[in-house]
């Protein structure tokens, strides 16, 4: 029984679509009706009725009876539909089950739905059983579902209204619910405040009438000041996505509760200012230019996830210098560049792309001049890293003789024979590849003087970055036939979207095979890179790790367990340990973990420690004029 004081609030919660991902009839008819030729048709009319009557647009009772009719399910089926809704139990209920179980006492569920399935799924998350309230089913002898306990009054019109009417309960009472019957306990008067749950659905004519929305259980606990598993909801952490990530990275942040808006093409500067003021994360790919303006105009911002391999687009030294950790994903994409350079080179060196474009045109031209193999020629790789050195393999694999040059000491793979300087191999080379990465000094990497050291009739190849060769130069050297083909993915300026045109003094030149950028774009590669780049940001906002970062020291952290994780980002200057350690004395704060690593520009000390501690102590570090970024984690 309720124990009514004074003080006490009460938490009205609904079960489906609330508690439960789903609706507990819809899905029962989805199980009951298994094998059923007109399932889908049932299912689905049953579905409309329940929307129609949680939107409030149709009498409750009315739809019920209707619901009932169509159901066809008896006893055995929800058996099925509880383990079933095990399943479903909605992700905020699930993280915060301590709160359930401790607030038992003042929490009550009130559904239209059934006791039959709601008492085995939710007291075993700790709600009391006498404090569900809910419908109960009407059997016959054979155990089939026939209708409803009409003498429930949570089976009539205004039913929910009606029962918490009838408990009379002293003190504030606020409902947590996703439909309209839920929002009328509070425009009943019965109710202080109504939170529309937006978790699993979100429906216009409740959000509008409620006094608050909330994306998940936390967001309530957080606005009331409850005990939860999240020390600041999820869904209030804005996760920015740009330039068309694969889907599988917005389902990763989405599935654990984020904040996500999603961009499909690159924002310039000042549309990237203007969005990224509220934003936690931000997640791009190779076009969108995070600059010192866009750094400086970021102040929640704590990582930035590149879904690719290069990170120059980033100004890396400023993200630093604000503790702000940049991730990439180095190998997603390597095997899908390499594949597009192997194509390519073959293409080029055997003339194909002309003959194509002849035969377009009606041109009939069986020949063999100008057109080789690969095999036994000579493929220059500048620079030997992921990339370079998986074309190694393959280049000696199709018989080429591979060189290369790297400005690091890099073993050779296979029988593929280093060179000292980029002078000789552009000397050697009969096709030349660049897989160098787009640091500023690469700018102009190959250039008039260059071109004009290579063999007369090379063939050239740019999957990198665009600004490491002068295209100009390249465009003479095309002309003038000192480059016989070349593949080209990268360029100076890149269309932000595809909606803007290509401008560049390379259309139309014979023999060049020019792409939009996709020298990493398959399949594949995206949804690894989808899948990997979420992984170590969630890794790093949930539990502190920067493995794989590219810019913060790497550290690999445990899992969080009862302890609180203070994150500290500071300057890297002399003594900084000795003044927290100082501070944690001063406190007498249990240090349960301590980590610290360090770069030029800045350390990353990581501190767990035990729970019982006075705010003015996390404010003091916070103070500390070393400190450059500070989280907690619980
Ligand atoms: N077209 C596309 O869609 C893609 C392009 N890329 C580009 O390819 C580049 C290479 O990728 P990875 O091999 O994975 O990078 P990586 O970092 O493993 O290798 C780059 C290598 O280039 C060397 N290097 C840098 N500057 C050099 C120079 N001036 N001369 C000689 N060697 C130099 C480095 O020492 C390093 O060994 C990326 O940085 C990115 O810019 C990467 C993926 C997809
Ligand atoms: O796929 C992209 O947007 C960029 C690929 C790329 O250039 C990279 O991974 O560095």
């Amino acid at each position: 029984m309720l124990t009514n004081t004074l003080e006490q609030t009460y938490y009205v919660i609904d079960f489906d679509s609330t508690f439960t991902q789903v609706e507990g009839l819809d899905e029962l008819a989805n199980i009951a009706l298994a094998g059923n030729p007109n399932r889908e048709k049932v299912v689905q009319q049953i579905r409309e009725l329940t929307e129609t009557a949680m939107n409030g647009d149709m009498s409750f009772a009315e739809g019920l009876r209707r619901r009932i009719e169509l159901l066809q399910a008896n006893r055995s089926h929800i058996d099925v539909l509880i383990d079933f809704l095990r399943t479903k139990i909605s992700d905020s209920f699930l993280r915060n089950q301590a709160f359930l179980h401790d607030y038992a006492d003042s929490i009550l569920i009130l559904s239209s739905g059934f006791k039959e399935f709601i008492v085995p799924i939710v007291t075993e998350l700790g709600i009391k059983e006498e404090n569900v309230y809910a419908n109960t089913f009407r059997f016959d002898a054979e155990d089939n579902i026939i209708g409803v306990d009409n003498d429930n009054v949570l089976s009539s019109d205004k039913g929910k209204v009606k029962l918490l009417q009838s408990l009379n309960l002293e003190g504030e009472v606020c409902v947590i619910g996703d439909g309209y019957t839920d929002y009328e306990l509070r425009e009943s008067g019965l109710a202080s405040r109504f939170y529309a749950f937006t978790e699993n659905v979100e429906r216009e004519k409740v959000t509008k009438v409620a006094d608050h929305i909330v994306p998940s259980l936390d967001e309530f606990l957080f606005l009331n000041n409850l005990p939860r598993s999240q020390s600041y909801p999820k869904s209030r952490i804005k996760i920015l996505l740009l330039e068309n990530v694969h889907p599988v990275a917005r389902e990763a942040f989405e599935g654990e509760g984020f904040n996500v808006e999603f961009v499909k093409g690159a924002l310039d500067e000042d549309e990237l200012i203007e969005k990224i003021k509220d934003v936690t994360i931000l997640g791009i790919r190779s076009k969108t230019m995070v600059t010192r303006r866009v750094l400086e105009n970021a102040p929640r911002l704590i990582a930035i996830g590149a879904f690719c391999i290069g990170t120059n687009q980033i100004d890396l030294k400023t993200a630093t210098e604000k503790g702000i950790a940049v991730f990439n994903a180095p190998y997603s994409n390597t095997r899908s560049v390499v594949e597009l350079a192997v194509g390519e080179m073959i293409m080029l060196i055997r003339n194909v792309f002309p003959k194509s474009v002849g035969m377009h045109a009606g041109k009939w031209d069986k020949s063999a001049n100008n057109s080789f193999e690969v095999r036994g020629k000579k493929l220059g790789l500048v620079g030997y890293g992921h990339i370079g050195t998986q074309l190694s393999v393959i280049g000696e694999a199709l018989g080429m003789e591979v060189y290369f040059y790297d400005v690091v000491d890099k073993m050779p793979i296979g029988n593929a024979k280093k060179l000292r300087s980029l002078d000789e191999l552009l000397q050697v080379a009969d096709v030349l590849s660049l897989h160098i990465d787009g640091r500023k000094d690469n700018k102009n990497v190959i250039g008039k003087r260059e071109f004009g050291l290579m063999k007369d009739g090379v063939v050239f190849l740019n999957l990198a970055r665009g600004h490491v060769v002068d295209v100009e130069a390249l465009v003479e050297a095309l002309k003038s036939g000192k480059v016989s083909g070349a593949g080209l993915d990268v360029f100076p300026y890149e269309p932000k979207t595809n909606n803007e045109a290509f401008e560049s003094e390379l259309r139309g030149l014979p023999n060049v095979i020019l792409t939009p950028h996709i020298g990493g774009s398959t399949e594949e590669a995206q949804e690894g890179i989808g899948h990997y780049v979420p992984e170590r940001l969630l890794e790093y906002v949930n539990n502190g790790s920067t493995t794989g970062s590219v810019n913060v020291p790497e550290v690999q952290l445990p899992l969080l367990k009862g302890s609180h994780r203070l994150l500290h980002v500071h300057r890297n200057v002399p003594g900084i340990l000795a003044k927290l350690n100082n501070i944690f004395a001063r406190y007498n704060v249990n240090i349960t973990g301590q980590y610290l690593k360090t770069n030029d520009q800045i350390g990353y000390v990581i501190m767990d420690v035990e729970r019982s501690y006075v705010d003015g102590f996390v404010q003091e570090i916070k103070d500390m004029e070393e400190t450059i970024k500070f989280r907690m984690l619980y």
